[in-house]
């Protein structure tokens, strides 16, 4: 790793020389919150989201991954989806389903995807209750402040508007406070139709990762991290900020490029 540090309030950055060494150190951190979570409960309860993030993850499908981890432990779920159908070139499920979920031993029936023939709305209702189901069995954990769902592990990709799942700029969902998933038909990243989880359930998670790659978001990495004023606090990365547990950055060195002192020393 080129550099890792503990930000006072913002959680640990972790900034890598490449996306090799990124990809590295991403698949070590969910292979070991993985480990830990079937250790202490018996099982995994991850969330993914689309865009690079899937090919980031590709290390577990290799060697000493595929075989390391506990896969028939982990049920997957989505922390947003675009609501087209699953085989749709736009669908997240077929995004992780090609690019990792049909490489690994996971078991069919722990794949958590949208109910895709149904309106967004219909779409997070049906998702909301859903693991509302898996809550009270605790195959999701619950938390302990909240009636809130706990994920083990929630990761992120980062737009360069700074947006996280489907969760958009100045959108009012940013300010969703009850429901777990709500929907949005007018996202400004096509498809325009998404359901997302709400923030109070990304910081319910006991871990939340957030995955950013390129140049492109030096500015949106800044702004959700570095103490910029008043202005940006209500950017939706910078929201993300878990109540109890654990956040952690895996940036490159172009993403990170634009933070306060980002001379980093090797
Ligand atoms: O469905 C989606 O569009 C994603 O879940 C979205 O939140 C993504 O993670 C970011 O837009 C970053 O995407 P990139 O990493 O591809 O830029």
């Amino acid at each position: 790793m080129a550099y890792s540090r503990v930000h006072k309030d913002r959680g640990e950055l972790r900034i890598h020389e490449n996306l090799d060494e990124l990809g590295t150190d991403l698949a070590e951190y969910i292979a070991e919150l993985s480990e830990a979570s079937v250790k202490e409960r018996g099982v995994f309860a991850i969330a993914i989201s689309g865009g690079s993030l899937i090919g980031l993850m590709g290390k577990l499908r290799e060697a000493p991954y595929h075989k390391t981890v506990d896969w028939a432990k982990w049920y997957i779920f989505w922390a947003d989806e675009r609501v087209v159908g699953k085989t749709h070139a736009d669908s997240n499920y077929k995004l992780a389903k090609d690019g990792l979920l049909s490489k690994v031993p996971v078991v069919p029936s722990h794949v958590n995807s949208i109910n895709d023939s149904v309106s967004a709305e219909e779409a997070a209702d049906d998702y909301e209750f859903h693991i509302r189901q898996l809550v009270k069995t605790r195959t999701i954990n619950v938390s302990d402040n909240s009636d809130c769902p706990k994920f083990d592990l929630i990761l992120l990709g980062m737009g360069p508007d700074g947006h996280v799942a489907s969760l958009f700029p100045d959108h009012p969902m940013l300010d969703e406070k009850s429901e777990w998933v709500t929907f949005i038909t007018d996202s400004p990243k096509p498809p325009p139709e998404r359901i997302t989880f709400t923030l109070p359930v990304i910081n319910s998670a006991s871990n939340v990762a957030v995955v950013v790659t390129g140049e492109t978001k030096a500015e949106a990495v800044h702004l959700a991290i570095d103490d910029v004023g008043s202005d940006y606090l209500s950017l939706p990365a910078r929201l993300v900020q878990p109540t109890k547990g654990k956040l952690v950055w895996f940036l490159d060195k172009p993403a990170a490029s634009k933070l306060d002192g980002s001379q980093f020393s090797e």
